[in-house]
């Protein structure tokens, strides 16, 4: 389909110097040309995941795909990495606030992964503000003055190589609307940040990368593959400039690994494992067979058997194909004024980061600038050369068992409290337009909410969703759980912070997310109807 110059684009956020500044008539213009390209092919795909879901609702068992043997087979490999993506032993992550987009550039990491998805909360605001400062970043340009304590920051001389996280393929964007119809999340946060910066990108030496979140299929991978090369052929340059990761965090996704980086060839900067969606994936495909239960979430580790299997199954496709495998997040981050505690974190943290390098991970994340050195003296022991892309691992076997193979544990009163607390405190967060909040001093964002709802969702559904001291976990019970945990909330903040934090409102959602038997696939779907 060529893009259509009939269609009418409406925008419908508020009009402020950062949205005047980033949706000129030319990049409307473009994300018109992106939406009439691409939004069919990307509902067609949506559906697709709903097709697979009664699959495996009717009890289909998930496989490698008989149709793309010749791929897993084939001997090909990836498209040469560019320079600057060679090294990419730490990346930090977050979300694109001004002050925290400078402080992660300037962390001492290699490269930063600037979040507009599930690190941040998209309201109107943070998106257009997020493309500013990535338009200033990629410039050099930002800076930010703290009114609270007028502390003013600049980038360093050296700073972290700059990727970008659109949202995922079915989130949309409500406040761009093109005939009628919101224009995707994704496309609009990648359409926007390539459009302003891809050419300055490609003038300083580096050039348009990106994080690509949440994929389930290889089909989906060809449909990023052809925007990019449309988006490159209409900003005339050349073809594999763009580069791309994508976060294996789909369980369907893990079975096409290959294939996925077999479509962005061209175009690829290899894999990384997005662990906490692995996990929420996992149960949400899984979540009406019979023989597949989780235990409490702080159960299921990087140890558990099918996580591991996932890793290095990511970690020898990744080599086999010259990509590089960049492991995930430890949620553990700097414990201020407790020594002991905040010694133990980093102790997690680092056997974390040791597993992964030890492994053959070409790189790792990290949550906060605190943790950026415990992460880089681990990978500078354990890999000398800039990556460790050479280390086939033709020693690793996985099978389709091993990536499905159900983690053991029990479930507790404890890790009932816990989903209900946390993941009304994490939505009650990005109401408040915060997607990254410290809860128990960890890192959580949308995906552990995800896990959270998940998990409550399927034990009060399963029969096998039974507390260690015999009590079914029923409506009731979770009711008053959820009602205990919203006082003690409430105690803890005080009744103002309460009131004015949106914590009915979350609990709402979460309990409603709960209640319903039909699934929701993702919690950000309803949540985004109330955002601003
Ligand atoms: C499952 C996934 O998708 S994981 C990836 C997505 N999640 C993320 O990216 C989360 C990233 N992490 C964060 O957002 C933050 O670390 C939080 C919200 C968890 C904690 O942040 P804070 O409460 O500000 O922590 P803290 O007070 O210790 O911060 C100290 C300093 O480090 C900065 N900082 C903390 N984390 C980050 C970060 N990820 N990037 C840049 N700066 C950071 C703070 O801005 C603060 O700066 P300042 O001293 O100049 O004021
Ligand atoms: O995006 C990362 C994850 O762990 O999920
Ligand atoms: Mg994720």
């Amino acid at each position: 389909m060529q893009p259509s110059t009939s269609q009418k684009i409406e925008v419908r956020g508020e009009k402020t110097i950062e949205s005047t500044a980033i949706l000129t008539p030319e990049a409307l213009e473009f994300l018109r040309a992106l939406h009439a390209k691409f939004d069919e092919r990307r509902k067609e795909l949506l559906i697709k995941r709903q097709q697979r879901q009664l699959d495996l609702d009717n009890g289909k068992k998930l496989d490698f795909l008989p149709e793309t043997k010749h791929i897993r087979e084939g001997d090909w490999t990836i498209a040469p990495l560019p320079r600057d993506l060679q090294d990419r032993r730490v990346e930090i992550t977050g979300p694109v606030n001004r002050k925290m987009v400078i402080n992660a550039l300037n962390s001492g990491a290699k490269t930063f992964m600037a979040c507009f998805e599930d690190a941040t909360s998209p309201t109107w605001d943070n998106m257009m503000e997020g493309q500013l400062n990535m338009k200033d970043a990629v410039r050099k340009t930002i800076s930010f003055t703290q009114q609270s304590n007028g502390k003013t920051y600049t980038l360093n001389e050296e700073t972290a190589v700059l990727m970008v996280r659109p949202r995922g393929l079915h989130l949309p964007e409500k406040h761009v609307v093109i005939d009628g119809e919101p224009i995707s999340g994704g496309l609009f946060d990648f359409g926007l940040y390539f459009f302003h910066n891809a050419k300055e990108l490609l003038a300083r030496g580096t050039g348009p990368y990106f994080y690509l979140p949440k994929l389930e299929s290889h089909l989906e991978a060809r449909l990023w593959n052809d925007v990019f090369v449309f988006a490159q052929q209409q900003l005339g340059i050349p073809n594999g400039t763009i580069r791309a990761t994508v976060l294996i965090e789909t369980i369907v996704a893990a079975f096409e690994m290959d294939e996925i980086l077999y479509e962005l060839r061209d175009h690829s900067a290899g894999l990384n494992c997005g662990r906490w969606d692995y996990m929420f994936s996992y149960l949400k495909r899984l979540r009406n067979q019979p023989d597949v239960i989780f235990p409490d979430r702080s159960q299921v580790t990087m140890t558990s058997p099918f996580m591991r299997a996932y890793t290095l199954l990511c970690v020898q496709t990744c080599h086999k194909r010259n990509a590089p495998a960049i492991g995930g997040m430890a949620a553990q981050i700097p414990i201020k004024d407790h020594p002991e505690a905040n010694e133990e974190a980093f102790g997690k943290v680092r056997e974390d980061k040791r597993r992964e390098a030890t492994d053959g991970h070409d790189g790792t994340w990290v949550a906060h600038p605190g943790l950026v050195a415990v992460a880089m003296e681990q990978f500078d022991k354990a890999m000398p050369t800039p990556n460790q892309i050479d280390r086939k691992r033709q020693d690793i076997h996985v099978t389709a068992e091993n990536l499905l193979e159900v983690p053991i544990g029990s479930i507790t009163e404890a890790g009932l409290r816990m989903n209900c607390s946390v993941g009304v405190q994490y939505i009650a967060s990005w109401l408040r337009g915060n997607g990254a909040a410290p809860i128990n001093h960890l890192m959580e964002d949308a995906a552990t909410a995800e896990i959270s709802r998940t998990q409550v969702w399927q034990w009060i559904r399963h029969p096998q969703g039974i507390l260690e001291d015999g009590r079914k976990i029923t409506e009731g019970l979770f009711l008053v759980v959820m009602q205990e945990e919203l006082d003690t909330i409430r105690q803890s903040i005080g009744e103002t912070n309460y009131r004015q934090g949106r914590f009915e409102e979350a609990a709402e959602l979460f309990s409603s997310l709960t209640l319903q038997d039909e699934f929701m696939e993702f919690l950000t779907l309803p949540g985004y109807e109330k955002l601003n």
